[in-house]
């Protein structure tokens, strides 16, 4: 098993004055599954097809171990990529499309078979070997396209939005099963979303991509919780934004002195906090607690958002509908920021 560098990676398309992947670095560990996010254009799928081959780099490497795979053909780099639209062939029955990679590598006709078995089981559709493509949903159709090319073993399976197609409920189905693929095969996964739950819900590492340049690569925890920037933070859904000066463990702002967790920037400039993690009502610790006014308050579904104002700025909570129901607009509550839910941005 090896794992998958992508190095200094640039990819200008001809006729293009800016590069569509800039300087992007990544270390993809053996058996990962790891996401790469990012809104649409921002070079994602460039990138899986200059590991697949379909594509050649402008300049930078991708190594598989030690070896630069950048010299060989796609079908020599152990790459196979599966595709949002699953480009089954038509005419062929579901088990020959299934096994019709083995059949091109010239693979004995009892292990094509055998292997074939054990796939369909795997993507849960056996019983369909001798069904066509078009007898078959969407879902499952999508599930023939992931079978072909896990029958392969690649060194590494590369998705780009496979389930985009799918609606909620399907698409949740096939999430699950790639997570559980995943872990009985412990093949190394990259997949391409610009959703960020999808991105979250399957993967252990997330690389974000925005505008060609990877931004932070890391848990989902630390994403959500330790943004590197504004534009990460924002991408993942942070809220509050309170300008102010990091000093020596604290933040100042319009909120207070407010203690930062120790992992916290020393010169951040701008406090972040998500609205769920706004402690609302009686607390018993004096730390990062202080008054506020209710200015708004919103039922949406499963939270109710309020707006509160302090010294002049602005934040939101979430709490939950049946918590939040006493609250009135324009009264004054105790609101708790809890240290670890801190965090500032440079
Ligand atoms: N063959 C091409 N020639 C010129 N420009 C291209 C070509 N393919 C893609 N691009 C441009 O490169 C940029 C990145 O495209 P890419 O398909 O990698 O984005 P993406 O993040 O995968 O987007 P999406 O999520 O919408 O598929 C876009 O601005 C796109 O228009």
């Amino acid at each position: 098993m090896t794992n998958v560098s992508i190095e200094n990676l640039v990819k200008l398309y001809p006729g293009r004055s800016v590069p569509a992947v800039k300087d992007v670095s990544l270390l993809i560990e053996t058996g990962s599954l790891t996401a790469l996010l990012g809104p649409s254009a921002c070079g994602k799928s460039t990138i899986l097809k200059m590991i697949a081959g379909l594509l050649a780099p402008t300049s930078g490497d991708i190594r598989f171990g030690d070896h630069s795979i950048l010299r060989l053909p796609p079908e020599k780099r152990d790459a196979v990529m599966v595709f949002q639209d699953h480009l089954l062939f038509p005419y062929m029955t579901v088990a020959e499309n299934i096994g019709f990679g083995l059949k091109m590598r010239r693979r004995p006709k009892a292990e094509i078979s055998h292997a074939v078995g054990t796939m369909l089981e795997l993507v849960k559709l056996d019983g369909m070997a001798t069904r066509k493509p078009n007898q078959l949903s969407g879902g499952q159709q999508q599930r023939i396209a992931l079978a072909r090319a896990l029958i392969l073993r690649p060194k590494i399976l590369l998705l780009d939005e496979p389930f985009s197609s799918l609606d909620a409920n399907l698409r949740l189905e096939m999430q699950q099963l790639l997570k559980s693929l995943h872990q009985e095969m412990g093949m190394t996964m990259l997949f391409v979303t610009h959703d960020q739950e999808e991105a979250v819900a399957l993967s252990s590492k997330i690389a974000l991509i925005l505008d060609g340049t990877l931004r932070q690569y890391a848990d989902a925890a630390t994403l959500y919780g330790q943004p590197e920037d504004l534009d990460v933070a924002k991408f993942f859904g942070a809220k509050n934004f309170i300008p102010g000066i990091s000093s020596s463990g604290h933040f100042e702002c319009a909120l207070g002195r407010l203690t930062l967790p120790v992992t916290a920037n020393s010169n951040g400039s701008m406090l972040t906090f998500r609205p769920e993690n706004v402690v609302i009502g009686v607390t018993d610790s004096a730390e990062n607690s202080f008054h506020a006014t209710i200015e708004s308050k919103k039922f949406l579904g499963n939270q109710t958002q309020l707006r509160l104002s302090k010294g002049g700025t602005t934040f939101d909570a979430s709490l939950p509908p049946l918590i939040a129901a006493p609250l009135l607009e324009g009264s004054t509550v105790s609101v708790h920021l809890p240290r670890q839910s801190l965090w500032a941005l440079p």
